[in-house]
């Protein structure tokens, strides 16, 4: 029996994020393992024209929640949905609702974040500072709390290339940075925002290491643990390979490369691509949530989820294992053939940029125009440059993070814990998850069949016939423009069409001869 599964049977568990890609992984996880817990109660708030239910209901009723209705059929019975906005400083949350959570939650799962790097800085503060501030204070007053563990990232401090199990400090307290956001405007917080994030590159980064901070300092006598995974990815094997349901990190990436838009990143091939199964992360969080809960470690612990100490990958060769993967599985509709290079140099970059993304998305928006159609690649082409730029920072680089502690965390597992709640990394084969991966994307994201493949393959095809007639026809052109303007061209072209004229001469006549 696993000792983790046993320990959530009878719990009632409060999640933040539950609507988001970890926080519904987690919530299948500790469903499917013990379906015995009492509550979760899922703090959300009403979104794209939908309430509350209704967006239990479409997260209940979604491919990932099947296995879920097998083995805990009264699942919606067990889920209550909590409306808050976390974007409000006392989160928003009703005064019978604030006395059910601090009476009944016995542990909490911090996921709600905004994970956008181009966040206003007065927004990610109040995210992902502020209401985890509100959210201890919260967890302060439940008398029944066993664990708070807070969902932070292995970028936090991305500013440091060794990175260590701790909390370092940020130059400026976040209670000030909390403050001045109160009474700042927009146009001063713009100013002042690359001087306090500094060297990280957003502010994203930069308020989950506040966001940390506020862990630390307000965390009283509270039982916490933090988790920081690095790039989160599709699921590795749980509930099945290669769900996943939302563009952010490689995601959409692996989209624009296979529908044959982004063909070349700034990024340094040999740098370490630390992604993370985002089931991986599940089972880490609740074996955390099991050991911090259980053995109250005296201090708050920090557990870095990352895949690039136990079993490295790197950007060049997970770009070469996402090609091969789209061979097999093919996007439909390609704009062209997927084709993705890493290169550190700027100008190849800008080359790149300009030939294989910008001209022929004018070159596609002229055709649009001349058929009496909306342009519209051009537009599309500067949002992806922009979202590849923001995300170049992290392609460029490697780190290296500390793991004591989720080694250690390992071996405190029953065996039978460590099959459950496997986060062994060491374990994972790059070259099949990322197949897993390029054909959730196509299923789940894409929603496109299987049945499509050999129509895409065939589109395919034609579009490489395509490259090759255009790229035949400009060397022609070019030639020929050549040779009319340039002596040498000329000499060259007569030697090689006199060398031809010899070459089939002669094996005319050596088979005229053995005749
Ligand atoms: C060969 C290939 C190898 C692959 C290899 C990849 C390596 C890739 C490494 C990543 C490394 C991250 C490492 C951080 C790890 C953490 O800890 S952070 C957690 C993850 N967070 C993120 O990834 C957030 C990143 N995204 C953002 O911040 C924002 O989306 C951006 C990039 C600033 C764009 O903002 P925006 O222009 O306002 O766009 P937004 O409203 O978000 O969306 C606009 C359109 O772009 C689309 N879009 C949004 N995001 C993306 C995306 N990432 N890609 C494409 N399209 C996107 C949207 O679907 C939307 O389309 P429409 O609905 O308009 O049709
Ligand atoms: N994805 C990644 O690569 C990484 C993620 N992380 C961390 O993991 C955690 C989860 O990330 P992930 O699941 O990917 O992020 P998502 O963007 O998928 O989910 C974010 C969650 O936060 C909720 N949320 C955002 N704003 C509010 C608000 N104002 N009120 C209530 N809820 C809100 C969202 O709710 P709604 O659905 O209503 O928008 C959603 O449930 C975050 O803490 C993130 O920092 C760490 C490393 C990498």
């Amino acid at each position: 029996m696993s000792m983790i599964a046993a320990f959530y049977s009878g719990k009632s568990i409060l999640i933040t994020g539950a609507t988001g890609f970890l926080g519904k992984v987690l919530m299948e996880k500790l469903f499917r393992t013990s379906p015995d817990l009492k509550v979760i109660y899922i703090l959300m708030r009403p979104k794209s024209g939908q309430t509350l239910q209704q967006r239990v209901f479409q997260i209940l009723n979604s491919k990932l929640f099947e296995k879920v209705k097998d083995v805990c059929p009264n699942v919606h019975e067990k889920i209550r949905a909590i409306y808050a906005d976390l974007n409000q400083n006392d989160l928003a949350i009703s005064k019978e609702d604030m006395q059910e959570l601090l009476s009944c939650t016995n542990i909490v799962f911090h996921c709600a974040a905004t994970v956008r790097f181009d966040d206003h800085l007065r927004h990610a503060v109040q995210l992902n500072v502020t209401a985890t501030q509100q959210l201890l204070l919260m967890a302060s007053q439940m008398p029944k709390l066993e664990a708070f563990i807070h969902i932070s990232t292995a970028f936090s401090n991305c500013n440091l290339k060794h990175i260590d199990e701790v909390i370092y400090p940020c130059p400026v307290e976040p209670k000030k940075i909390i403050d001045s956001m109160e009474w700042l405007d927009d146009a001063i917080i713009d100013e002042i925002t690359p001087k306090l994030i500094g060297d990280r590159p957003n502010t994203y980064t930069y308020t989950k290491a506040l966001g940390e901070m506020v862990v630390q300092q307000e965390s009283r006598n509270l039982n916490i643990a933090i988790v920081r995974p690095s790039i989160v990815g599709a699921t590795w094997q749980e509930p099945f390979p290669g769900w996943v349901d939302n563009l952010n990190g490689p995601s959409g990436l692996i989209i624009a490369a296979g529908k044959g838009f982004l063909r070349a990143i700034r990024g340094t091939p040999k740098a370490v691509a630390d992604l993370i199964p985002v089931d991986t992360v599940a089972n880490l969080t609740l074996a955390v949530g099991w050991y911090t809960a259980v053995n109250r470690p005296k201090s708050t612990l920090i557990y870095h989820c990352t895949s690039g100490n136990f079993n490295p990958c790197y950007w060049g060769k997970m770009g070469f294992q996402v090609l091969a993967a789209f061979e097999k599985i093919p996007f439909e509709r390609a704009f062209r053939r997927p084709y993705a290079d890493f290169t550190t140099n700027t100008i190849t970059t800008q080359y790149w940029n300009a030939v294989s993304h910008r001209a022929p998305a004018i070159i596609y928006d002229f055709y649009l125009r001349l058929t009496g159609r909306k342009p519209r690649m051009t537009k599309l082409m500067n949002r992806l440059l922009r979202t590849v730029s923001m995300l170049e920072y992290f392609l460029n680089r490697s780190w290296e993070w500390s793991t004591y502690n989720t080694e250690m965390l390992m071996s405190e597992l029953s065996p039978e814990d460590q099959r459950v709640f496997n986060f062994d990394v060491r374990q994972l084969n790059w070259l099949e998850y990322i197949e897993n991966y390029v054909l959730g994307v196509k299923k789940y994201l894409l929603k496109e069949d299987m049945a499509g493949v050999p129509k895409a393959k065939q589109h395919l095809k034609r579009l490489r016939n395509i490259h090759y007639l255009f790229n035949t026809a400009l060397l022609l052109i070019a030639w020929r423009l050549l040779i009319a303007r340039s002596q040498m061209a000329r000499n060259v072209w007569l030697f090689i069409v006199s060398f031809c004229y010899k070459f089939l001469s002669y094996f005319r006549a050596s088979g005229t001869l053995k005749v």
